[in-house]
């Protein structure tokens, strides 16, 4: 990985294009979250998937019942005891989310020109001429002329059953719509869009709360994606909720960005958020579709001067039915890659598609190619300078931790710590090669009972580009001691062997802390 002079701004020798890539253990430094669903839920896809690059599993509770998605987590359970490789888990909120309520789940045909009625009154049956939905403020809500998308759950854009409407006539609580293509609504769940106004349902509703309560409790959830986040209270509230919950006070909330709402709002959310979700779905119906790559390179561009992970989603939407994406998406995944995304978030590709592991292998094949050539030198510059001086010592030790390996070569970085905060700051600094984030437990009490800290933050790298994280032994003191960081590096360099990260002869860059002195060593492997 480290090794490429290879940058976009240089000219490129053509064939230098075709050169096979070396074989590398990590798929890349790019992380993938999957939405796991009915093609993804047996013992052996989701070793595929985990095997192919997935680490972080996302259980998005718009779609389905707690015991389904319990189902589906024990065996994420079995698939990565067996495997040995380790995922993180997301729950994604329902939301302020407006779906058509279709009880029988019968399909529904629609005929462009004709009309169609949306309506809150859920005692009526879903036809092609009326459509119950669950909000009782649409109507207050749109005007003459407005434009409403109706989609599939996860809707990829390629289906026959997305549809257009535009409102003609708003009539009490109902809206009258013109339909403006011809369209069979037929799945489980559809939800609805209404571009760029204000939805006044709550962004955790109590479906979320009750269920974050028990299946996210119960799963000690690594991360909250809280769908349509749209106010830096939002987040807060969240926080507050899950600050009640016990071991889910270290659960970290990325914001998903939805809607024009959450994109006026963006630094104010940012700021309270652990991470972001660039919801390009939902968003990329909100947003005019010349504006959507603005609002992409932007936003990743703040994520990552704030050295908070930025997940994007919608990548290879036409994989869901087809072993190759097109030739838009494939060079979408890199460009996310180069305008500096942490993880791509897959959804129908893995939760309903056809081919949910090679998917993932195609989507981390890319971002793996895009990373060589991610002008590391420039990026670092400008991190530099946006920071400015003085620096915190905790960040200068960090960025003089990723000079110093690139400098020197190094096939990787050790970085100890206890809360994540260095190896988060290391890897602000998109170092080259991979961080080896070794996570020191801590004996901790909520005075009822003893505990280690450490599987959170060791799983909440998983999100992070570059970072891989390992859970120290917890009979190591948690002191930083040389004795005790001396035997922690051995079985860290061993780990590195094991993988194949680290040869004989190698350089390696550790970050660690001596006594009260945070620290930056180069050493030498022998053999
Ligand atoms: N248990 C440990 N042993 C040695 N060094 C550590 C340990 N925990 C953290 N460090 C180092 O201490 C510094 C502060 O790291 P940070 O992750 O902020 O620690 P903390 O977990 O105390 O917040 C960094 O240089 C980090 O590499
Ligand atoms: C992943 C997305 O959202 P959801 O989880 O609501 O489908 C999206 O909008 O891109
Ligand atoms: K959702
Ligand atoms: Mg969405």
């Amino acid at each position: 990985m480290p090794s490429s002079h290879l940058l976009l701004e240089e000219p490129i020798r053509m064939v230098s294009i075709l050169e096979p890539s070396k074989p590398s253990f990590f798929s890349a430094m790019t992380k993938i979250v999957g939405t796991l669903g009915p093609k993804s839920r047996s013992v052996e896809t989701i070793s595929g998937c985990l095997k192919a690059g997935m680490s972080v599993a996302r259980f998005d509770f718009s779609w389905h019942d707690p015991e389904y998605h319990q189902e589906t987590l024990e065996n994420l359970k079995a698939a990565i005891k067996s495997t040995k490789k380790l995922c993180a888990v997301m729950l994604d909120t329902v939301g302020a989310e407006m779906q058509v309520v279709n009880k029988s789940e019968k399909a529904i045909s629609l005929e462009a020109n004709g009309q169609v009625v949306l309506t809150p009154d859920q005692g009526q049956e879903a036809s092609s001429e009326i459509l119950p939905i669950n909000f009782d403020g649409l109507a207050k809500a749109v005007k003459k002329g407005d434009t409403i998308f109706i989609g599939q759950y996860l809707f990829t854009g390629s289906e026959t059953t997305s549809v257009w409407l535009e409102v003609s006539e708003v009539k009490g609580q109902d809206v009258v719509c013109i339909i403006k293509n011809t369209a069979t609504l037929a799945g489980s769940l559809f939800t609805l869009h209404a571009s760029q106004i204000h939805i006044d349902l709550p962004t955790l509703t109590e479906k979320d709360q009750e269920v974050i309560s028990s299946w996210g409790v119960k799963n000690k959830i690594d991360f909250l994606s809280l769908s349509y986040t749209r106010h830096a209270e939002d987040v807060r509230q969240a926080r507050e909720f899950l600050s009640k919950l016990g071991d889910l006070s270290q659960t970290q909330i990325f914001a998903k960005i939805e809607n024009v709402e959450g994109l006026t709002h963006f630094d104010e959310i940012l700021q309270e958020a652990d991470g972001i979700i660039l919801s390009r779905g939902n968003l990329g119906i909100d947003l005019p579709p010349e504006k959507v790559f603005l609002f992409q390179k932007s936003a990743l561009y703040k994520c990552n001067m704030a050295g908070k992970p930025a997940v994007l989603t919608r990548v290879v939407d036409s994989m869901t039915d087809n072993l190759r994406p097109t030739r838009a998406e494939a060079t979408d995944v890199a460009n996310a890659v180069l305008d500096g995304s942490d993880a791509i978030l897959l959804g129908a590709e893995t939760l309903r598609g056809l081919y949910p592991i090679e998917t993932i292998s195609t989507v981390g094949r890319i971002c793996s190619e895009a990373e060589k050539v991610f002008n590391q030198d420039l990026y670092f510059k400008r991190t530099v300078k946006y920071v400015g001086e003085p620096m915190t010592h905790l960040e200068s030790i960090a960025s003089s931790a990723v000079r110093a390996a690139i400098k020197v070569k190094a096939s990787i970085i050790i970085c100890f710590t206890s809360s994540g905060r260095a190896a988060r700051l290391i890897a602000k600094y998109r170092p080259t090669m991979p961080v080896l984030s070794v996570v020191i437990p801590r004996l901790k009490t909520n005075q009822l009972k003893w505990s280690f800290s450490g599987a959170f933050e060791a799983r909440q790298s998983l999100i992070v580009r570059g970072l891989f994280p390992m859970l120290a032994d917890p009979r190591h003191p948690a002191e930083s001691t040389s004795a005790t960081n001396e035997s922690i590096l051995k079985v860290a360099l061993d780990h590195g062997k094991a993988l194949g990260v680290i040869k004989s002869h190698d350089r390696v860059v550790v970050c660690q802390k001596l006594g009260d002195a945070s620290v930056v060593k180069i050493i030498e492997l022998e053999d």
